[in-house]
């Protein structure tokens, strides 16, 4: 994987999303005040931040599973809240997400799991819903066999693809991904990293990476906005984070784990 790769976003620039003014709070406790963050088309936007500082607000906000008190978010250009109800739904199939921990249905199989969105929003024939899911496995680096399984006879690594298969499903353009490579291991998490990296080239796919994981950060992502203050504090390639002198910004990219990953080999004695 190369560290300091192009970024490999589109010249256009398009925002994919775009999130203006937005404020998210809990009784008397605001966790976003007035957030500004655009995701460009082709990139892959790494998003960290403190822990407890809202990055799973702001991606439930996002996805309007948490509501908020001010400011507007545009999904693809359009303005969910001014849409109506079929572009509402032309725009829910449009967007992929991958939960923490995958959250996988435990009594449905992993095909059956991946047909769920598609039995939501599309009514196709059974037999083409099979070769699609087939499709899936097969993109995501499943062998054909994982099919037929339950969650729990599948690896935390292949419970992370299966979950992934399912959020590509409907060919989504913009993929939401929470802490994709947690409790995988080292060569698990790299892995995936690739393959996140290698869909974005092959599908010409849209990502939005809430991660901890500094290899993610480093090796695959265009693009950091950090999280601090209830806003975004800093945004750039990683180069930009390495430049920064913001506090937390400096010690998270240039401490000690971040240094061993920048030097390979580096003991900081
Ligand atoms: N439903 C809720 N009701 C009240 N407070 C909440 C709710 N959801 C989140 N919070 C608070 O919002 C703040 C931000 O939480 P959030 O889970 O977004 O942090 P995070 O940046 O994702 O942290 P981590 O990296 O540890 O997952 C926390 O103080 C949390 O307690």
């Amino acid at each position: 994987m190369n560290a300091l790769r192009p970024a490999n976003v589109a010249t256009t620039r398009e925002a994919v999303l775009s999130v203006q003014d937005v404020t998210v709070g809990f009784g008397s406790k605001i966790v976003l005040d007035k957030l500004n963050l655009d995701v460009y088309r082709g990139e892959i936007l790494g998003f960290v931040g403190a822990s407890g500082a809202g990055k799973s607000v702001l991606l439930r906000t996002v996805l309007r599973l948490v509501p908020r008190r001010s400011g507007k978010i545009r999904i693809l250009g359009t303005d969910y809240d001014a849409a109506s109800e079929a572009e509402r739904m032309a725009l829910d199939m449009r967007v992929g997400v991958l939960f923490q921990q995958g959250a996988l249905f435990s009594a449905l199989t992993v095909k059956e799991n991946i047909q769920l969105p598609m039995r939501e929003y599309l009514d196709l024939p059974q037999a083409l819903m099979d070769e699609l899911a087939a499709l899936k496995i097969e993109l995501v680096g499943l062998a054909a066999d994982a099919r037929d399984k339950y969650p729990s006879e599948l690896s935390g690594g292949m419970i992370k693809r299966a979950a992934l298969a399912r959020a590509l499903a409907l060919d989504p353009d913009l993929v939401f991904l929470d802490e994709p490579t947690s409790g995988l291991d080292p060569i698990g998490a790299a892995e995936f990293d690739e393959l996140i990296a290698s869909l974005r080239d092959a599908l010409g796919l849209t990502v939005y990476m809430v991660t901890h994981d500094l290899d993610s950060l480093f090796s695959v992502c265009d693009r950091i906005a950090v999280l601090g203050s209830k806003r975004v504090l800093v945004e750039g390639t990683i180069e930009d984070m390495l430049k920064c002198d913001e506090p937390w910004v400096k010690s998270y990219f240039r401490g000690k784990r971040a240094r061993s990953i920048v030097v390979p080999g580096h003991d900081d004695k």
